[in-house]
């Protein structure tokens, strides 16, 4: 479904600042798979998602999704295959539009078309009915600003949004993050249920260890923009935050994110 094939990057080339983010990565996932993604800091993560969603370009190597290499493909041409969650909640939605006009921007995403004449009742009963699928009482509120809702319930709407069209891939970075760990955990929650009852193909950066365990079917760790262990969903059954820490410190000179430890 996706195959990345040997794909590099690496910002500033020739100059001081020069960084290889990406080095000759590869990955396969197949339909339905839902993979975590942990590593060090600086280790390639979220440029590794950027380079799937097309937000950065990519030096060498390829992208396919579906067998189709999409490395040319511009980011809101790509935007309809792959759906994406940030760590920060105020990425995801526009804060002077209201949940139903969030959610009727989310239908049209890859669609060059405007909003259009307004919403069928049918639609609205449609959102009202996805809302309350996340029980934070939202579908009372199709008509408030999205600036009034918390982190939380914004990166909830997020996720609903992103599963809408029912993307090829799914990309969450970090989208639990910057939430507590209350929030955070109501969150996870729900990716859960949205990647399993859309069946969605995923992709997830995480820094929690514990989270990265025990969601999806594998796990990969990153290091210097490489893939540098593996566990499949037979590992990854029996893997403990104890087996990924003497993996870490197996790789020469990594140190974890700051953030591994926390919630
Ligand atoms: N837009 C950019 N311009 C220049 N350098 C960048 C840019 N984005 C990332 N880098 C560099 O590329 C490397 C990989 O960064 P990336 O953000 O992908 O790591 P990460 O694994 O997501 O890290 P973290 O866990 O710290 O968020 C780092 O050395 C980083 O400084």
């Amino acid at each position: 479904m996706l195959t990345v094939n040997s794909i590099s990057k690496t910002f500033f080339p020739g100059t001081i600042n020069e960084r290889r983010a990406l080095s000759e990565l590869d990955l396969t996932m197949a339909e339905g798979d839902f993979v975590t993604v942990i590593g060090s800091n600086g280790a390639g993560k979220s440029t590794l998602l950027n380079a799937v969603s097309g937000r950065l370009p990519i030096d060498s190597g390829a992208i396919e999704i579906d067998g189709k290499n999409v490395n040319r493909l511009r980011e809101h041409r790509r935007a309809k295959y792959v759906g994406r969650v940030f760590q920060d909640p105020l990425a995801g939605t526009a804060p002077n539009l209201t949940i139903e006009e969030n959610m009727s921007l989310a239908l049209l995403r890859g669609k060059l078309r405007g909003l259009g004449q307004g919403l069928s009742s049918k639609r609205r009963a449609q959102f009202v009915e996805q809302l309350a699928m996340l029980e934070l009482g939202l579908e009372d509120r199709l008509t408030a600003k999205v600036g009034l809702l918390s982190g939380g319930q914004r990166q909830a709407l997020s996720l609903l949004m992103a599963g809408f069209t029912h993307p090829r891939i799914m990309l969450l970075d970090e989208h639990t993050a910057a939430l507590d760990p209350q929030r955070a955990e109501l969150v996870t929650t729900i990716t859960e249920r949205i990647v399993r009852e859309g069946g969605l193909t995923t992709l997830m950066v995480t820094h929690n260890m514990e989270q990265a365990i025990r969601l999806g079917n594998r796990l990969i760790m990153m290091h210097e923009g490489r893939i540098v262990y593996e566990a499949d969903a037979a590992t990854k059954s029996k893997l403990t935050v104890r087996d990924l820490l003497a993996e870490f410190a197996n790789i020469k000179g990594a140190t974890l994110s700051d953030k591994a430890f926390l919630g």
